[in-house]
Parts: structure tokens; C-alpha cells; sequence
């Protein structure tokens, strides 16, 4: 009996979990099932790979199946893609990843299984060193990309309306990149250049931020974890996008801030750091085990003036008002694909219409608690306009004693958007995405 490497087996598993029980991607591999390390960041690297690009996977392994793909065991279906990935993706050398992808699918499932993905597996690596891979070419230029970039169709062909061709592909490419990470120094107790020299000391390979001096940017975590930076708050992982959201909401020391959807806590966070820990940030979120996150991290940060407080924003009795009121709303996260290896099949396109509903009556819930002269800023790590820009205008139909107040130099000008708003974008910032818009209650 053949013994399948212990990364692809485990990617395997994992994968199984995905598919049977809509295990998170983010969160597999937080269970570490006694995985040694090298095996563990392999199997970790498998699984997103796979989740990213599982359409083109599965379209290209049809090609050489006589059932539908869908048919194949749930275990084969892993096995397949496991060594498709390796095949099409990482452009691997053709026997290490045909006979691997064979023995997963034998301990797995048994002998036959073992023959199928053999047979299926070498005709690709075949096809593959013939330069001979087939292409989708159904005429419909939404579906060929989506399949081709591994993407929903409804979204790619909104997105092909929106931006065209080429920043589409160039928006599905970045989806599918394998993302650098970035930490935020925290200046309450270090500096980023201290923090660069510890990671360059934890074997990391820090580089300064292109768009944040808080922030550096490095391939992986694990030094950053095994080093003890998060633990102890030193650094925070923030993207660049998001963390750039607390630019534009600039709050002061001594203010009184609310994050009205604070959790898990990396802006309200922020937003103290940037305050010199002075005045007060209200960090507001629906669920209790949510809000003592934020508590414990801005503990390890210092962050002594972050007030968790668990609440329904929406029904939030409460007569007081705040200097500056932050309202990062749930959203689509189509801004954030890449980073979330799964979410792209988890969407759907009629999403759209319970999460603006919600943003609208968070917006309103927002407004309430902004005071006379005060800001308010809307946040979200969407690329809709649905999301963004129009929440914004009916926002501002409904509530004229607010107006739009564009953004300045709180941002880097690349990044503002010609009405005055903040806007990241995967394709052209190489961050996350993310949208802000400045509104301003007028004095009474
Ligand atoms: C996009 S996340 C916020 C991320 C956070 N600002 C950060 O940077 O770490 C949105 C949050 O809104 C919270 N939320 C949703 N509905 C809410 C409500 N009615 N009241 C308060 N929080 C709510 C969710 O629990 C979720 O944690």
C-alpha cells in the first residue's frame, strides 16, 4: 500500500471538510491535527490553491472524463484537483504530481479510484506538455473568463460591464495571486522600523508598505506568530486597504470615537493607536463573543481607551453622541477574494439586496449617534456600487442634515476617487479592495 505525502493527504482532508461540511478555508487550519510544519504550510498553500482556482480545475480535468465531473466520488474529486492544481497552476514536473494526486486517491477511497485518476491526471500533464490544453470558448465572454479565472460568472460579467476586459482579467488575476500579508506596527509600543528589524530577526521578509507608513508587508505569517509579535500586540495583521479606512476617518486624540460594527477590532484598534491612546473609542459589535475579541486584543495592544460593548447597533438605546462615528457595514467582500480563498462560491448575486437593506438601516442607526459638526464615515471592503457609492447618495437623500465632505490628503492620491471618496482596488493598488466616503452633519 502506497504512502500518500502527509501535505497532500491532509489537503485531501481538508478539502473533504470544505466540500461536505462548508468548512471556512480561513479556518482549517487553525486545528493543526498534529501536521508538521513544513507539511502543514504545504497543505494550507493546497487547500487555497485549490479554492481559488477549483472551476478551471474541474472544467480542465472534464476534458478527459467521460462522466460528469460532479459524479466522481467526493474523495476522487479532491484527489483530482489536488493534482490538477499541481499540474496547471505550479506547473509541477508531470510524474511527482500524477503519481502523489494516485496515492491520495487510493488511501482514500481504494485501487480503482487510484486507476481513474492516473489515467485522468496523465492525459492532462500530456496535454499540458503538448501545449495542447483546452480553452473555454462558448462565445459568451463572461462565462469563458469566469471558467478560465475561476471566478462566478455573475460576477465577472458585472464586473466585465463595469471595468471591460482587460481590468477584469487583470482583477480575476490578482483574485487568484497568492497575497502578501501586511502587519501594522503598533506605535504604542514599537516603531515600524523596530518591528522590520524583528522580523528580519524572525526570518521573515519585511518590506515597507507602498501606501502606509504604519505598515510593512511580508509572504508569510508564520514568523510573525512563532516570533510572539501578535501575541504581544507589537503587530497586528491589517491590510493595507482596511487599515488606510482609519486614515480617512482621522481621529484626533482626545476624541470620542464609535465604531458602530467594530469586531474583530483591527480598526477601532487602529484608531486608538493613532490617537496616542487618548480620549475614547466605543467599539460596538452585535455579538458578545465577538466584542471580548476585541477586548483581549486591545489589551495586547495597550489599547486601554477601546471600550468593547456588545450591542445591536440598530435598537442601541443610547442618548450619546460622538465626535466621530465609524460604520465599517457588513458587506459583499468582493474586495477581499483573494485573501479568502472559498468566499467567491459562498456569494451570491441576490446578497446584494439584504445587505444594502442592512447597510442602509446600520447607516441611519450610524447617523443618530454623530454630533452636530461631527463625521461620519462609511465603510466597506466591497467593489459594488450598489454597496458603496449609492448607499452613499440615498444615505444623503434621506439624512440632508448631512453632506458629502471629500476626502484630502488622509489618503494617498492614487487612491481617491475624482467625487472625493477612497477607493483600494485589487488590480491597480495591489491591496484588498475598499471604499470610504466622508459625511459631515451640519451644525444645528
Ligand atoms: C466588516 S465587519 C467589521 C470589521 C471591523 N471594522 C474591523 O476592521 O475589524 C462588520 C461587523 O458588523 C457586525 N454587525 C452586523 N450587524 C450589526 C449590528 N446590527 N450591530 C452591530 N454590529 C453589527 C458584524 O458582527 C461584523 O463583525
Amino acid at each position: 500500500m502506497p504512502r500518500p505525502d502527509p501535505a497532500r493527504l491532509l489537503a485531501a482532508e481538508r478539502l473533504l471538510r470544505v466540500e461536505e461540511e462548508g468548512a471556512f478555508v480561513a479556518r482549517l487550519g487553525i486545528d493543526r491535527e498534529g501536521a508538521a510544519p513544513e507539511a502543514e504550510r504545504r497543505a494550507l498553500a493546497l487547500v487555497a490553491g485549490v479554492s481559488r482556482w477549483r472551476r478551471w480545475l474541474d472544467w480542465s480535468l472534464q476534458q478527459f472524463l467521460r462522466q460528469p465531473f460532479a459524479s466522481l466520488d467526493v474523495e476522487l474529486q479532491q484527489a483530482l484537483r489536488i493534482g490538477a492544481f499541481e499540474l496547471l497552476i505550479e506547473e509541477k514536473p508531470a510524474h511527482a504530481a500524477v503519481s502523489e494526486a494516485v496515492d491520495v486517491a487510493q488511501a482514500l477511497l481504494h485501487k480503482g479510484a487510484a486507476g481513474l485518476a492516473n489515467a485522468v491526471l496523465r492525459k492532462l500533464a500530456r496535454a499540458r506538455d503538448a501545449g495542447a490544453l483546452a480553452e473555454p470558448a462558448s462565445g459568451d465572454e463572461a462565462l469563458d473568463l469566469a471558467t478560465r479565472l475561476s471566478h462566478p460568472t455573475w460576477l465577472t460579467r458585472r464586473w466585465l460591464d463595469r471595468y471591460g476586459a482587460d481590468a477584469t482579467r487583470a482583477l480575476l488575476d490578482a483574485d487568484n495571486a497568492i497575497p502578501r500579508y501586511s502587519l501594522r506596527a503598533n506605535r504604542l509600543s514599537t516603531t515600524p522600523e523596530a518591528l522590520h528589524d524583528a522580523l528580519l530577526a524572525a526570518g521573515a521578509d519585511p518590506e515597507r508598505s507602498r501606501w502606509s507608513d504604519d505598515l510593512l508587508t511580508v509572504e508569510r505569517l508564520g514568523p510573525a506568530i512563532q516570533g510572539g509579535l501578535l501575541a504581544r500586540g507589537e503587530a497586528a495583521v491589517q491590510d493595507e486597504a482596511a487599515s488606510l479606512v482609519v486614515r480617512v476617518l482621522d481621529p484626533q486624540p482626545g476624541e470620542s470615537i464609535l465604531d458602530g460594527t467594530a469586531a474583530p477590532g483591527g480598526k477601532a484598534i487602529y484608531a486608538a493607536e493613532r490617537m496616542g491612546n487618548q480620549g475614547r473609542v466605543v467599539a460596538v459589535d452585535l455579538h458578545a463573543n465577538k466584542t471580548r475579541l476585541i477586548g483581549t486584543a486591545a489589551e495586547a495592544h495597550g489599547a486601554t481607551i477601546v471600550e468593547p460593548l456588545a450591542t445591536n447597533l440598530i435598537t442601541w438605546d443610547s442618548a450619546e453622541t460622538y465626535d466621530r462615528v465609524l460604520l465599517d457595514a457588513p458587506c459583499s467582500g468582493t474586495g477581499v477574494l483573494g485573501k479568502r480563498a472559498d468566499m467567491r462560491w459562498r456569494r451570491m448575486p441576490e446578497d446584494l439586496r439584504d445587505l444594502t437593506d442592512l447597510q442602509d438601516r446600520l447607516l441611519n442607526a450610524a447617523a443618530a449617534r454623530v454630533r452636530p459638526g461631527g463625521l461620519l464615515v462609511y465603510s466597506t471592503c466591497s467593489l459594488e456600487p450598489e454597496e458603496n457609492e449609492s448607499r452613499v447618495a440615498a444615505f444623503l437623500d434621506r439624512h440632508p442634515e448631512f453632506s458629502h465632505e471629500p476626502i484630502g490628503g488622509e489618503v494617498p492620491d492614487a487612491m481617491r476617487t475624482p467625487e472625493g471618496n477612497y477607493a483600494a482596488l485589487p488590480h491597480v493598488h495591489g491591496t484588498d479592495g475598499a471604499f470610504a466616503a466622508r459625511l459631515r452633519r451640519s451644525q444645528p
